[in-house]
């Protein structure tokens, strides 16, 4: 198959991986209303482009907490890399790093930071859960910083897992050669442990994370690290509100692809809202499917500072690795270039809000 756009991607994921992998990444959680929602919210978007403008070079360049970027698209922390290229996180980091794109690795990456860290210049940011075991949280946070990862970002929204049908159906368990090596094997045990009618994630996690995190946690968290802490899992702009005061760097509108609690608002749906709270006291970044350049542009018009993509780096590393990762993330930039170009806004201080029809 030609790949020419994201979804070319999932077509070739998806004939090279087992069966229960692809439905552990596809998957939401309940009904998958809300994993369908975030699609649909995108396609509902309706641009107001301008004419008459040069636009005769454009320019995605962004800097975001200190750090710029060739592209305000990045990459979503996702769990077990190698459970689809036996190079996990090292090739990803390599595609990003050949795209200048930010790439957020996730608590249970399954090679080290370090191993990482060496495979890309670009920023690395590190996602912790917050698990009963504290210490095991500092330890990373520790190690995070001194591999030379420029931030953390705390994931707020999984006091316990969303109820991933596919998962439990499929008896779903990582498989035991693929391994959370930045945190002791005691600790994630429970997460190959394969039992029909079960997630063994979902077990895990009710095993390990901890569900008392509250803001007063943050601040916790912050004393033990020097790194700006972002929060991920934002919907409403109550809780933006409750992060700057807290003292987050940083917020991520998320709903976790859908994965966490079925029925909650599609991520585009919250963004204003969020962007509105937050009032530009910290970078408000965005995930949620973004699957080409359009939707990149309409969530940053909306007010996000950056986009992440999920599940789309997971169907690319499958289908091609590091150079799979570099092609789709530069193929996004370039279609988000396109359409800034067609819309008349030649930088991304000129996608605002102006941009999207029924929000001017
Ligand atoms: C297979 C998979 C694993 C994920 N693992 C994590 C994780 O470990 N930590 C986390 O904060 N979010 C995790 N997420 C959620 C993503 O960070 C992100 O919020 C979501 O995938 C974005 O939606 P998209 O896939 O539609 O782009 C995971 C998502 C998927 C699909
Ligand atoms: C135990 C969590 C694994 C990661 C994952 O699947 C998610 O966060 O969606």
């Amino acid at each position: 198959m030609t790949v020419i756009r994201t979804d070319d991607y999932g077509r070739v994921a998806r004939e090279r991986l087992p069966a229960d992998v692809w439905d552990f990444i596809e998957g939401g959680s309940g009904d998958e209303l809300t994993l369908a929602a975030n699609a649909a919210a995108f396609r509902r978007a309706r641009l107001r482009p301008r004419v008459m403008v040069d636009v005769s070079t454009v320019d995605t360049t962004r800097t975001l907490l200190g750090s710029r970027l060739a592209t305000p698209i990045g990459i979503a922390p996702t769990a077990y890399h190698q459970l689809v290229h036996p190079d996990g996180e090292v090739a990803t980091a390599a595609g990003a790093d050949r795209a200048g794109a930010l790439f957020v690795v996730a608590m249970f990456a399954s090679r080290t930071l370090k191993d990482i860290a060496a495979a890309s210049a670009a920023p690395l940011w590190l996602q912790l859960y917050w698990l009963r075991r504290r210490d095991a949280i500092a330890d990373l946070a520790e190690r995070a910083a001194d591999a030379g990862f420029a931030a953390l970002v705390l994931t707020a929204d999984a006091p316990r897992l969303g109820r991933r049908l596919r998962d439990v159906r499929n008896g779903f368990a990582v498989d035991g050669r693929v391994r959370a090596v930045n945190l002791d094997a005691a600790l994630m045990a429970a997460s190959h442990d394969r039992r029909a009618g079960a997630s063994a994630l979902a077990a895990h996690a009710a095993q390990t994370f901890d569900p008392s995190l509250t803001w007063a946690d943050l601040a916790w968290l912050r004393e033990r690290s020097a790194l700006p802490v972002l929060i991920k899992g934002i919907l409403t702009g109550e809780d933006a509100a409750a992060a700057v005061a807290h003292g987050a760097a940083g917020i991520i509108v998320s709903n976790h692809g859908g994965r966490q609690l079925d029925g909650a608002i599609a991520a585009l749906d919250a963004l204003p809202e969020v962007v509105d709270a937050v009032a530009g006291a910290c970078p408000v970044l965005f995930d949620g499917a973004v699957r080409g350049g359009r939707d990149a542009l309409v969530a940053l018009a909306l007010g996000a500072d950056a986009v992440l993509v999920g599940r789309p780096p997971l169907w690319a590393l499958a289908a091609g690795g590091a150079d799979g990762v570099a092609d789709l993330l530069t193929g996004l930039t370039d279609e988000l270039a396109h359409d800034m170009a067609l819309a008349g806004r030649p930088t991304l201080a000129d996608v605002d809000r102006r941009l999207i029809w029924g929000h001017s």
